[in-house]
């Protein structure tokens, strides 16, 4: 079943430009490091890039990611999928995610696909890919779209 694509187009939204502006504006993305690759509001569809860094290995020189950095792309690129439709970080209410498979030696893609943007909860799952294409992790998070004001 599709993301109901029209329910899902609101008015004030942001662009990558702007996405990546609110990454690059908080500290912690920021040195996560990520960056916009694409973006469909119509599908509710968000693509970003992870690099490695050293501070992201489960072991001194493993080359693996930790866990830790793993479900923070995957909380982030939610936050953002939604938050695209209506122009805005929002606070995460939930998420939780499994890890399929190791992540070694690579940059992560993190798809996000909002299934729910309500008038008080908005719901994305993300998958995250390593760089030969393969599965890595799946995450599914819930975050509080009522307006702040
Ligand atoms: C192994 C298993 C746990 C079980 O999976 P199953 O499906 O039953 O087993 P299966 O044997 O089918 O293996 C699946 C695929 O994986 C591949 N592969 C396996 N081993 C290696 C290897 N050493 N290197 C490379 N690849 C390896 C294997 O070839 C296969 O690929 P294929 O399908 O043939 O192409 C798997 O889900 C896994 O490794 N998940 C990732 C866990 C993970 O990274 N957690 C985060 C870090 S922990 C942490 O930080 C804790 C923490 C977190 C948060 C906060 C604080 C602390």
């Amino acid at each position: 079943m599709s993301a109901n694509p029209k329910a899902l187009a609101p008015a004030a939204t942001l662009d990558a430009a702007a996405i990546q502006a609110k990454f690059d504006d908080s500290p912690f993305i920021a040195w996560l490091g990520l960056s916009v690759r694409d973006v469909n509001h119509e599908q509710g569809e968000l693509t970003v890039l992870a690099p490695m860094r050293p501070e992201f290995e489960r072991g001194a020189a493993s080359g693996q990611w930790h866990g830790g950095p793993l479900a923070a792309v995957i909380d982030t690129v939610g936050d953002f999928a939604v938050g695209m439709l209506l122009g805005r970080g929002l606070p995460t209410i939930n998420f939780r995610v499994d890890y399929l498979r190791p992540a070694v030696n690579t940059a992560l893609t993190a798809v996000a696909r909002v299934r729910r943007n309500g008038r008080s909860v908005g719901v994305a799952d993300v998958d995250l890919y390593n760089d030969q294409g393969a599965l890595v992790a799946i995450g599914r998070a819930t975050y509080a779209t009522l307006s702040q004001g």
